[in-house]
């Protein structure tokens, strides 16, 4: 039984010490079973020793640097990545569950043969059999799944944000640097960044935070004008189901449930939700819920405080200031 090389990969190329990696970071701590195991952060991109002090004060024992100033495209990353794997086979894995995290797990996963865990809940060591076993809830989350890769030794899992803690650990630090050189050849590179640009400031807003939230269905395809004019004058956030998303009435970094986000505001106003459990246990979390549904046995009315069977439109133009 060796020491065990835990890492946790980076999905940023210039601000690495963000709260989600910080909180898989201390998830990664708290796997290790003595003094020898090393938790390390993977970081792709821009010098940034600010960031870097950040991850050791978070109880980062190694940060593996590789320096990248072109700017961010994923099969640079993952080629990069995939060359310090072989390099310095680590045991496990832990990513962010993001786009890019999810990405760059995915490709690994096949190019490696590596199991893969997507959205753990938790991670235990299981001494006996001396591999690590992924926890994340599974069956429209009536069980419990522990995943143990057993073929090969290398162990990968994604992690939302939100699921662990972050913790503080301590200012007197080792810079304990290690950097990684990588260089694409000309011809390797199948992608070409032609442009970046921001987000556009009204669309980035933080739905965790907000208080009041419209959660919009499939039944309220043809008013999400008057939706969002109501929604605009209670300052309340617009986010929906996954066939709200699939019907283009909202963004989809605005669904809610399993493959979602998960919030929990103070007043939650669903409008043409049915209510499956998939995105029901996004919104479980929410102080309040009124249910507005034309169907009266409508499923989301058994997880509501306040029902009311009837058109979301009628409703939104009662509300209308
Ligand atoms: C693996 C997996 C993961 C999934 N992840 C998610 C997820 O993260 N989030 C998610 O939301 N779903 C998810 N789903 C899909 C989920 O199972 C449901 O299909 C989805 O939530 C249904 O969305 P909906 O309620 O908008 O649509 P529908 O089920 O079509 O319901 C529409 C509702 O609107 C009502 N209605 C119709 N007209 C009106 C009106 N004028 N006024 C008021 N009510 C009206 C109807 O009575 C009906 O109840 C997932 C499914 C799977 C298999």
């Amino acid at each position: 039984m060796g020491n065990k090389k835990i890492w946790i990969i980076n999905d940023q190329d210039v601000q690495y010490a963000t709260e989600h990696v910080l909180q898989i970071l201390h998830k990664g701590i708290r796997l290790k079973r003595n003094d020898n195991d090393e938790v390390s952060v993977i970081c792709v991109g821009v010098n940034r020793e600010g960031e870097f002090k950040k991850l050791f004060q978070y109880g980062a024992d190694r940060v593996i640097f590789c320096e990248q100033r072109e700017g961010y495209s994923i099969s640079l990353y993952v080629k990069c990545i995939a060359t310090m794997l072989k390099d310095k086979l680590p045991d496990v894995i832990l990513f962010p569950a993001s786009i890019t995290g999810r990405q760059t797990a995915a490709m690994l996963s096949v190019r490696f043969n590596a199991g893969l865990t997507a959205c753990c809940t938790d991670i235990k060591y299981d001494g006996d059999k001396e591999r690590y076993v992924f926890i994340r809830p599974a069956m429209s989350e009536s069980v419990l799944a522990k995943i143990t890769c057993i073929n090969e030794k290398l162990q990968m899992c994604t992690i939302k944000e939100n699921i662990f803690e972050s913790r503080f650990v301590t200012n007197e630090i080792t810079f304990n640097m290690e950097y990684f050189s990588y260089t694409e050849k000309g011809l390797d590179k199948n992608i070409e960044v032609l442009e970046r640009k921001a987000l556009d400031l009204k669309e980035r807003v933080d739905i965790k935070s907000a208080k009041i939230v419209f959660v919009v269905g499939r039944g309220m395809k043809h008013s999400m004008d008057l939706c969002k004019t109501v929604a605009r004058q209670y300052g309340a956030v617009v986010v929906g189901t996954k066939a709200a998303v699939e019907e283009k009435m909202i963004q989809e970094n605005r669904q809610i449930g399993q493959s979602g986000i998960s919030i929990s505001p103070d007043i939650c106003v669903a409008l043409g939700v049915s209510g499956a459990t998939q995105h029901m246990v996004g919104i479980k979390g929410a102080q309040v819920i009124i249910a507005v549904n034309t169907d009266v046995n409508a499923p989301i009315f058994e997880y509501s405080d306040y029902v009311i069977v009837d058109k979301g439109e009628n409703i939104l133009a009662e509300l209308e200031k």
